[in-house]
């Protein structure tokens, strides 16, 4: 089966939420330092000057394995899952039951695992064993200028709080850490009294005054945790202090019971004295104490028990003049020594939250931050240039664990928070080593603002400070998959180095790099927002001023349209190109309507055509004489012909009159000869008012030669009534004396001549019908001499009947 060296060298982006599963073995990030790696002068800080990051050292990363209880063993959690391979290697197998083994069996995962530390403390290592392999040098490092932060970080009822506090007589780190440093201090501890505030106020940037009012505090503390301590005795469950009902006196008290003194072990206080102090130097040891519960910082020494239960105050983070993050109005309480901060220490727990969990019957459910501040006086030097503060923190981190096995609430919402916070510290620690590991891409943001955790040790991640990670786990089968999280965890930090002056400045530039980004942000907001409003109203005077055109266009078109139906009703015609489908239609129409008008006119005239020529052949009937009265008959003959010669014209024009009105059609249809189609029909009224004349031309002819016939008639008659005779077969009695009423009784000789044959109708006969010598014709000239034969015919023609309905001739009516 392969085993896999969990070196977590794929973590991914800052935007992976799970570590990954497997890590590749690689051989050069090897965590572990070597004895080529340089040590650092202490005296010179952290990294020597000018010195580049290969030069500094790994980020230490210690591993404690808990023992099992009685209990554990009971229930069967000891399953060799945790094994000691060497001191710097952890080697985990995946128990049946655990989650990592089902995976590993569908081939998802492997089921073993291997880890490198810096150094591996198995079960059997005491804690004076592990304080001086851990913390024994940082307090050496503290009292010599430098800033040193411990941390621990495992799963829930790992051994954290036991580590860093201990239980009984088990002190733990920060016990023993204080009593070294106390110890090293002897006689060279500065006057708490003497102490000027305002060399302190310099620092922290408090208010003048702030100082004398934590010393009443620390005063009031040290009185409180002794009056605990006398009530310890019997005190069992009372375990609400009044402050969110979080805290718990009997755990506390039960485990720091016998505690009222510090407990060492010799070998601890074997280095006294200050051998590697400062000649003429003199310390100010001060403590704070505070905790971060659901990302909001509490200061665990701003409260005292005779007080009554009031809302907790929350403390703010804000930043220094050099940018560094601090804790706003942090209770710091000077102590003059080991006991009295680890009474400040214990007043402190009373205040933190601590609850019952499924894992740990009193688990943390905060971070907590004890921090020791060393405070480098030169006493005959000026107070503002000779003074100079180191740092030991120690954070005690919430244990990681599942929140789906929290079922109350406010459990839940710890979890989140604990696990949130994390999290974020994790992806810290993977974005440092990825900027330390891969210079030559563009550095990744240190997502320090993301949590309030990573926030306030921001400082020991880039620069001020070295860091040490405590990873403490707990063998038990049960919880192996939440062991293995925080160890894959814990590998990234194994490969991160301490940060140099160069890294420090790249976090600053983060930092200001994100301030820088935020402000940005805040001013392209801001535009972004004037700029909308400008939009917005240069949006709303386009609409006015465009409304206002699209109306005025509106008016116009309407306007247009109003003139445009005017000029198609006043006009008579298509005067103007068509332009669009519309006016074109109309104009057709129109055209149409015109073409209708005309068709009716010129059937109009064909029927007066052919009335005309009806009568015209009648009087060429009438007309017809026979050959001895030629030279009677000589200026009709001539009168007759030019008729026909008139009638053959009128048929011509008729022809050209159809044809005129044929390309007048096409023109309509085309839309385009409108005015071709007027000239044309104005043709052909011309053509049928010299038509017009043309037959009354004719019919005076006529009316000339029917007088001059009757004329020559009447002689005739005259002089053959001189000689007795009987009347020709052709005269025949008026029937009616009106019947010849008009145009030369045409209409009585007719009815005679229907029965005869054309050729042989004697052409007087047709002409002068049978009459009384008292006639009434009053047409005659003789009796109405205003009455010319000229006028009456034209009066007859000015009044001449409605056309009869005589068909179009097909020939004519062919060609339309
Ligand atoms: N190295 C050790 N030797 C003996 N007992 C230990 C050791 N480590 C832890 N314990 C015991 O295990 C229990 C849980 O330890 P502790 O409370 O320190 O866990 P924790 O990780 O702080 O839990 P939480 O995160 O829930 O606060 C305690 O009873 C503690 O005394």
């Amino acid at each position: 089966m392969a085993v896999f060296e969990s070196t977590a060298a794929e973590h991914g982006g800052l935007s992976r939420p799970r570590l990954p599963e497997i890590s590749v073995i690689s051989p050069g990030l090897d965590p572990r330092p070597t004895t080529a790696e340089p040590k650092l002068a202490v005296k010179s800080g952290l990294v020597r000057q000018g010195s580049g990051e290969e030069n500094t050292e790994r980020v230490k990363v210690y591993l404690r394995i808990r023992p099992l209880t009685e209990t554990e063993r009971e229930r069967g959690e000891e399953q060799g899952c945790v094994a000691v391979q060497d001191e710097g290697t952890l080697l985990l197998k995946a128990p049946k039951e655990s989650q990592n083994m089902r995976t590993a069996e569908r081939g998802i995962t492997q089921s073993m695992h291997k880890f490198s530390f810096s150094k591996i403390f198995g079960p059997e290592t005491t804690q004076q064993q592990f304080y001086e392999s851990t913390m024994k040098t940082m307090v050496k490092d503290v009292l010599q200028g430098e800033n040193r932060l411990l941390y621990t970080y495992g799963v829930t009822n790992s051994g954290k709080t036991y580590t860093i506090q201990g239980s009984g007589r088990e002190t733990g780190l920060l016990p023993r850490a204080l009593a070294s440093l106390f110890r090293k201090l002897q006689g060279r501890l500065y006057g708490a009294m003497d102490l000027k505030p305002v060399m302190y106020q310099d620092v922290r940037q408090l208010e003048p005054g702030e100082v004398r009012v934590e010393e009443i505090r620390r005063n009031s503390l040290l009185k409180e945790d002794e009056n605990l301590t006398s009530r310890r005795v019997g005190t069992t469950t009372n375990g609400d202090s009044g402050f969110g009902g979080l805290s718990s006196t009997s755990n506390i008290a039960s485990q720091l019971e016998d505690t009222d003194s510090v407990c060492l072990e010799p070998d601890s206080l074997s280095h006294s004295g200050g051998d590697d102090l400062e000649e003429g130097v003199q310390f100010s040891i001060w403590v704070s104490f505070y905790e971060i519960y659901n990302e909001f910082l509490y200061d665990l020494l701003d409260a005292s028990p005779s007080l009554q239960p009031r809302k907790r105050v929350t403390l703010r983070l804000s930043d220094d003049k050099q940018g560094n993050p601090y804790v706003k109005d942090l209770t710091w309480i000077q102590v003059r020594s080991a006991e009295e901060a680890w009474k400040i220490l214990r007043a402190g727990r009373r205040n933190q939250s601590f609850a019952s969990t499924h894992l740990n019957q009193n688990s943390s459910r905060s971070h907590s931050i004890f921090s020791i501040r060393v405070l480098h006086i030169r006493p005959e030097a000026d107070s503002g240039q000779a003074m100079h503060i180191s740092e030991l923190t120690v954070c005690d981190l919430a244990g990681s664990e599942r929140c789906k096995e929290q079922r109350n609430g406010e459990r839940m919402k710890e979890a989140n928070n604990i696990n949130t916070s994390l999290l974020t510290l994790g992806r810290c620690i993977a974005a440092l080593r990825h900027n330390q590991n891969n210079k030559s891409r563009p550095p990744q943001v240190v997502p320090f603002r993301d949590s309030k955790l990573t926030r306030v040790l921001q400082g020991f991640f880039c620069g001020r400070g070295t860091s040490s990670m405590v990873v403490n786990i707990n063998p038990c089968a049960s919880i192996y998959d939440e062991t293995l999280q925080a160890l894959k965890f814990s590998a990234i930090a194994t490969q991160v180095r301490h940060s140099c002056i160069f890294s420090c400045n790249v976090c600053f530039f983060f930092f200001f790099f994100y301030l820088f980004s935020e402000t940005l942000e805040a001013e392209r907001a801001l535009i972004e927002e004037r700029y909308e409003d400008k939009i917005t109203n240069l949006q709303k005077h386009l609409k006015k001023f465009y409304s206002q055109e699209l109306k005025e266009r509106d008016q116009e078109i309407e306007a247009l349209s109003a003139a445009l139906e005017k000029n198609k009703e006043a006009g008579s015609g298509p005067t103007s190109e068509p332009q669009g489908d519309a006016p074109r239609r109309s104009q057709r129409l129109t055209a149409q309507t015109e073409l209708c008008k005309l068709r009716a006119e010129l059937d109009q005239c064909r029927a007066e055509l052919l009335t005309k020529t009806q009568e015209l052949i009648k009087l060429k009937m009438q007309l017809e004489v026979p050959g001895s009265t030629g030279t009677l008959t000589g200026a009709a003959d001539r009168k007759l012909e030019e008729g026909q010669r008139n009638l053959r014209q009128l048929r011509l024009d008729l022809q050209r009159l159809g044809l005129d009105l044929q390309s007048g059609e096409r023109a309509c249809c085309r839309n385009t000869g409108g005015e071709r189609l007027r000239q044309a029909l104005n043709a052909a009224d011309e053509t049928l008012v010299k038509q017009d004349q043309i037959l009354v031309e004719l019919q005076n002819g006529l009316i000339l030669v029917k007088a001059d016939l009757r004329r020559k008639a009447d002689t005739l008659a005259q002089t053959q009534a001189t000689r007795p005779q009987l009347p020709p077969s052709g005269f025949s009695a008026p029937t009616t004396p009106g019947s010849c009423k008009k145009r030369g009784c045409g209409a009585a000789a007719s009815c005679d001549a229907e029965n005869r044959p054309p050729q042989k109708r004697p052409f007087f006969q047709s002409l002068f019908p049978t009459r009384t010598p008292t006639r009434k014709y009053n047409t005659c000239p003789v009796e109405e001499p205003n009455v010319t034969p000229y006028s009456r015919i034209l009066r007859s023609r000015q009044r001449s009947p409605p056309p009869s309905p005589v068909t179009t001739p097909r020939t004519l009516r062919g060609k339309y």
